[in-house]
C-alpha cells in the first residue's frame, strides 16, 4: 500500500468553492479559475487504509502519484472550502464523511454533517459519541448487506441558493458520485482537530460532561390539568430560544375560552377582562345580563315522584265541520284539566292542549327595569285570555324553600318562589323559564292559572288578563304574603293603584313614604297568593280543584268554579345588576342560551 497525500486546499474565494475540481478538469492544463485554485495548497495530510475505489481528484494526479488510501487530517480552521470529497464532519465525537448534507459550523468556518450541524444549532454543544454512535449503529443496520455505507437520498426540500454561487449557505448538500466512493474507518487518533473545533469549551466536546448535565431538550412540560393550564403558570414556561436578540416572553395572554370561565368562577380565580369590556363597564353602557340559571322544559320534583294518575276524559263531540274541539263547553277546560292527547275524543282537533302543545307567546324578551331587577315583555301584541309562559321551576316543599332562602339564596334581593300545591311551592330560582322574570304589578296585565296535567301534575301559566300591546312589559298581582317572618318589599309598580307594598292586599293602600323608612330592601321572603282576574284567592281553589278530581265533568254544584292560580313567591333570586363585579364579568353573565322550544323539541324526542 503506499502512501496518499491528501490535499487540503483553501479557497480564498467563496465563488471557488462550487467548482469542484473533477478528474478531467483537474488534469487539464488549461485550468479553469476554481480548478487552479486547488493548487493553491495550504496543507497536506496522510490519511489511513481505506481503499478507495474512485482515485480523488486532487493535484497528486497530476503528479503521478497512485492513490491506494485516504485518512484524513484537517489541520486549520481556515479550511472553509474543502472540496466535498475531502469534508469530514468537525464534531470530533462524529467525524462522518458521508452525511446526506453538509452543515457550517458554528464559527462559520468548518463543516459539520447534517445531523451534527443541527444538533449544535439547536443546542449549542456538540452531538454526544453515544447519540453519534446510535445514529450511525441505525445506519449500518440499514445498510448491512452493502459493502459501503450509501447515504440516504435527502428527500427534504432543499433551500434555495440565494445567489449564483450560494456561498451563504451553510447547508450543502452531498453530490451522489463522491456518495459512493469510500467507507472510511475513523478513530479518535486519526484526526486532528482544527482551531476552530479544539477551541470551544470542554463541554461541547467531553459527552460523559453532557451526560451528567440535565439535558434541556429532556425536559418536558407536562400539562396536567387540559389545554389551558399553561395559562395560570406560563411565568415557568422556558424562554423562546430566538436566533438573534433573546425577546423577552410575553406575559399576555389569548383571550379565554368561554367554557373556561365557568372553572375561574367556581375556582373564584383571578383573571383579567378585556379592554373593551372593562371600558365599556366604567362607561355604564355594558349590558347587563340576568344571573345564570337553567331552563327546564318541565318541572323537577325534587322531594317526590310525578304523579301518573288516569287521564280525566272530557265528552265533547269531535266537529264533524273540521273545526276545533273542545272549545268553552268541554267538561274539562270548565274544571281546568287539560285534555288528555291519546283520549280525547276530539282527538288531533282538542283545542284544550295548550300547555301540552306548547301553544304560548314565543316572542318576549328580559328587559331591564329602574327598580325592579330584570323584567319580562312581549315583542308582539297579545290578546286577552291568551296562555303567555308557563311557569316552571323545582317543585319543594315549604321546610325546603326556607332552607333554600337562609342558605343558596341568602344573599339574593329577588326570589323567585311561587306556591305550586299542598304546601308545595315551585322554585324558579335555579330553573325555570323566563317567567322567571314577569315582575308585579298592583295594577296587572296578566294573571296566573294552574291547569291540571292529565297526569295529575300542575301547569301554571302566565295567562293574558286582557288585551296586551307588543313591547309591554308584562306583569301580574304577586299577592304577597310574609314568608317565615321576612321583610316586607317595597313596590315600585308604578301604577296609580300602587298599594305601596309588594306585601299589602288588594285595597289595603299603604303610603309608601314613611313605609320607605321602615322597610329594608334586604333579602325578602314571602309567600304571595296571585289573584285571579276575579280576585279569587287561588289557594281555595287549588284545593276545589284537588277535591273536584274525582269529578269527570261539572262541579256538583253544577257551578263553574274556575281554578284560579293562587301561587306563593317569594322573591330572593339574584340579581346580577346589583353586583359590580358581576356586571364586570362577561363569563359569569353569559346565561344559557338554549331557547325554550329547543328544550321543548328536546324533551319530545
Ligand atoms: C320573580 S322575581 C322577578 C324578576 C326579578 N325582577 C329579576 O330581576 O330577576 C321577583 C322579584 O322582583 C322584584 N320585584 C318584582 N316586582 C317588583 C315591584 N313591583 N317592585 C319592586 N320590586 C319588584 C322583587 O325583588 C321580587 O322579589
Amino acid at each position: 500500500m503506499g502512501k496518499v497525500k491528501v490535499l487540503r486546499t483553501q479557497y480564498n474565494t467563496r465563488s471557488a468553492r462550487r467548482t469542484i475540481p473533477t478528474p478531467e478538469s483537474s488534469s487539464q492544463p488549461d485550468t479553469p479559475e476554481g480548478a487552479s485554485q486547488i493548487i493553491n495548497v495550504t496543507q497536506r495530510t496522510v490519511v489511513s487504509d481505506s481503499t478507495i475505489s474512485t482515485p480523488e481528484p486532487s493535484a497528486q494526479e497530476s503528479t503521478g502519484e497512485t492513490v491506494q488510501s485516504v485518512r484524513v487530517v484537517i489541520t486549520t480552521a481556515t479550511a472553509t472550502s474543502t472540496a466535498i470529497s475531502d469534508r469530514i464532519c468537525g464534531n470530533p465525537n462524529c467525524q462522518t464523511r458521508e452525511p446526506s448534507a453538509w452543515r457550517r459550523d458554528l464559527a462559520g468556518t468548518g463543516w459539520l454533517c447534517n445531523a451534527c450541524g443541527l444538533f449544535v444549532r439547536a443546542r449549542g454543544f456538540h452531538r454526544p459519541k453515544d447519540v453519534c454512535l446510535a445514529s450511525a449503529a441505525k445506519l449500518q443496520a440499514m445498510y448491512s448487506n452493502s459493502q459501503s455505507i450509501k447515504p440516504q437520498k435527502s428527500t427534504k426540500r432543499r433551500r434555495p441558493r440565494n445567489n449564483s454561487d450560494g456561498s451563504d449557505n451553510d447547508y450543502e448538500t452531498q453530490p451522489s458520485t463522491i456518495a459512493q466512493t469510500t467507507e472510511l474507518s475513523r478513530t479518535d487518533e486519526d484526526v486532528v482537530m482544527s482551531e476552530a473545533s479544539t477551541s470551544e469549551p470542554e463541554s461541547m466536546n467531553d459527552p460523559s460532561n453532557i451526560k451528567n448535565e440535565k439535558r434541556p431538550w429532556e425536559k418536558k412540560i407536562y400539562l396536567n390539568c387540559g389545554l389551558y393550564s399553561v395559562d395560570l403558570k406560563h411565568e415557568d414556561l422556558p424562554k423562546r430560544r430566538n436566533k438573534g436578540k433573546q425577546k423577552e416572553r410575553s406575559t399576555e395572554m389569548l383571550p379565554l375560552p368561554i367554557q373556561y370561565g365557568t372553572f375561574l368562577i367556581t375556582e373564584e380565580r383571578n383573571f383579567r377582562l378585556p379592554w373593551d369590556i372593562m371600558t365599556a363597564h366604567k362607561q355604564g353602557i355594558l349590558k347587563r345580563r340576568p344571573a345564570l340559571y337553567k331552563k327546564i322544559p318541565c318541572n323537577i320534583f325534587i322531594e317526590r315522584r310525578r304523579k301518573h294518575e288516569k287521564p280525566v276524559v272530557c265528552q265533547c263531540i269531535p266537529p264533524s265541520d273540521g273545526g276545533i274541539g273542545c272549545t268553552e263547553e268541554c267538561y274539562n277546560r270548565v274544571m281546568f284539566y287539560e285534555c288528555s292527547p291519546k283520549d280525547c275524543p276530539c282527538k288531533d282537533k282538542c283545542s284544550n292542549q295548550r300547555f301540552q302543545k306548547k301553544e304560548r307567546v314565543k316572542e318576549l324578551e328580559v328587559i331591564e327595569t329602574p327598580n325592579k331587577g330584570f323584567g319580562l315583555r312581549t315583542k308582539v301584541p297579545v290578546r286577552k285570555g291568551q296562555l303567555i309562559i308557563e311557569y316552571r321551576g323545582e317543585v319543594i316543599s315549604h321546610e325546603t324553600a326556607m332552607q333554600r332562602m337562609e342558605t343558596l339564596y341568602k344573599n339574593r334581593r329577588h326570589s323567585y318562589f311561587l306556591d305550586y300545591e299542598k304546601g308545595e311551592v315551585l322554585d324558579g330560582g335555579s330553573r325555570g323559564t323566563e317567567a322567571r322574570f314577569i315582575n308585579h304589578s298592583c295594577a296587572p296585565n296578566c294573571h296566573i292559572e294552574k291547569w291540571r296535567a292529565p297526569q295529575g301534575e300542575l301547569f301554571v301559566g302566565v295567562f293574558a288578563s286582557r288585551n296586551i300591546a307588543a313591547r309591554t312589559e308584562l306583569t301580574y298581582d304577586y299577592n304577597f304574603s310574609k314568608f317565615g317572618g321576612a321583610e316586607e318589599q317595597l313596590c315600585y309598580c308604578g301604577t296609580s293603584t300602587c298599594r305601596g307594598l309588594m306585601g299589602s292586599k288588594r285595597g289595603q293602600k299603604e303610603s309608601i313614604k314613611p313605609l320607605k323608612k321602615k322597610v329594608k330592601e334586604a333579602p325578602i321572603a314571602a309567600i304571595y297568593s296571585p289573584l285571579s282576574p276575579k280576585g279569587q284567592s287561588a289557594e281555595t281553589s287549588a284545593q276545589e280543584s284537588s277535591k273536584e278530581e274525582s269529578f269527570a265533568g261539572l262541579l256538583s254544584d253544577g257551578s263553574l268554579s274556575p281554578v284560579d292560580s293562587s301561587l306563593a313567591a317569594t322573591p330572593t333570586g339574584s340579581s346580577p345588576s346589583i353586583s359590580p363585579s358581576t356586571v364586570s364579568n362577561p363569563l359569569l353573565l353569559v346565561v344559557d342560551m338554549l331557547e325554550e322550544d329547543m328544550l321543548d323539541d328536546l324533551m319530545e324526542l
